[in-house]
């Protein structure tokens, strides 16, 4: 069996969602595929009013095929201190014509004011690894982990894209959507995310590679690139009117700077993936600014580098659970 889904990029690409179908008949919610986390979580009619502004809500009620999980609950917080809470289903669930039919949907009772303010975003796909997952008692297995037995090829793929409309698959590796070979590396699942050791790093085409491991996770779900200082501060040194501005909550440059160079990171065997400089430039830090807010920040206060959506649009990634590797590929 096998799957494919379109994703579709928010604004400055801040995140990418896709539709999810639940329950019978169908209700669709349009959810963000997240590997850095392991709870499929979504909107629910379980919350109060004033915690929805806008969001579709999966109503387990009307749904034939829905079972209460009586006694079971689950609660997730996230590094930048959002969080959601509530009870568990049993439901179908259909991504892209891969159907799951006793999925653990988790439906929000309570969810903090930054998913509240995001009208768009209807609840995760967690596709981390299911040793994170919040549900109580007993922690539930991911939508892939469900899926993986009855597809072709224990995979899924991301191909991400800069602000245009990418692509998952689930069970098989479409070999038109990527350019040269695919470059696998070892993933340790130890503390549930995808997290695989890169080899070094370079900034711009001219610049010299420095070879030095950089331990992260492959995160669909953080819009950012956040690694170590050392090479933040080597990247923006590169940048004339880069500065470090704590109050804007990191490294800033004028949007329209010539210098952004781009960056580069090693996966394995030489192979290097190419962010382009005009990926950096990831947001204007205050309307009428004419300073961007960098798409590159310090991973510390994580404790480790989060390759996140910044990174992986520069690439068609490869998630194989079969054999717990990472693919990496230009595009
Ligand atoms: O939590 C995740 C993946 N889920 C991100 C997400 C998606 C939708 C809504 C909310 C959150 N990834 C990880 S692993 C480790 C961290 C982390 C980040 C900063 C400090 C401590 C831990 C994060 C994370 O929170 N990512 C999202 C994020 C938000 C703001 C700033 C940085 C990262």
């Amino acid at each position: 069996d096998r799957g494919s889904v379109q994703n579709s990029p928010k604004l400055y690409d801040v995140e990418y969602l896709m539709p999810v179908s639940l329950g019978t008949p169908s209700q669709q919610l349009n959810l963000d595929l997240d590997t850095g986390s392991s709870d499929l979580w979504v909107f629910s009619t379980l919350l109060k009013e004033s915690m929805v502004n806008g969001q579709t809500l999966y109503n387990p009620n009307a749904s034939t095929t829905s079972d209460k999980m009586e006694g079971y609950t689950w609660k997730i917080t996230y590094g930048d201190q959002s969080y959601s809470s509530g009870d568990v289903y049993i439901d179908t669930v259909t991504i892209g014509d891969l159907t799951v039919s006793t999925q653990a949907v988790e439906a929000a009772k309570v969810v903090s004011e930054e998913f509240t303010a995001d009208s768009d975003n209807d609840g995760l796909v967690g596709l981390g690894f299911g040793i994170i997952n919040t549900v109580q008692p007993y922690k539930q297995k991911t939508f892939f982990e469900k899926a993986m037995p009855g597809l072709d090829s224990p995979v899924f793929t991301a191909d991400l894209k800069a602000g245009a409309p990418g692509r998952y698959n689930f069970g098989y590796i479409d070999d038109d959507a990527y350019s040269g070979n695919i470059t696998y590396v070892p993933v340790n699942s130890t503390d549930g995310f995808w997290r695989w050791v890169s080899p070094g790093f370079q900034v711009g085409s001219a610049g010299s590679f420095n070879s030095t491991r950089i331990h992260g996770i492959a995160d669909t779900g953080t819009t950012l690139l956040l690694l170590p200082d050392s090479v933040c501060d080597a990247f923006y040194s590169q940048i004339a009117s880069a500065e470090y501005e704590p109050s804007q909550g990191g490294y800033t440059f004028e949007c329209g700077d010539p210098t952004v160079p781009d960056f580069y990171f090693g996966t394995a065997n030489g192979q290097m993936i190419r962010i382009p400089g005009s990926y950096m430039s990831y947001s204007k830090t205050d309307t009428g600014s004419s300073r961007c807010f960098g798409g590159m920040q310090s991973d510390s206060g994580v404790g480790f580098t989060i390759w996140g959506d910044v990174a992986l649009k520069a690439a068609f990634v490869v998630f194989d659970q079969g054999s717990e590797q990472l693919g990496w590929a230009e595009k």
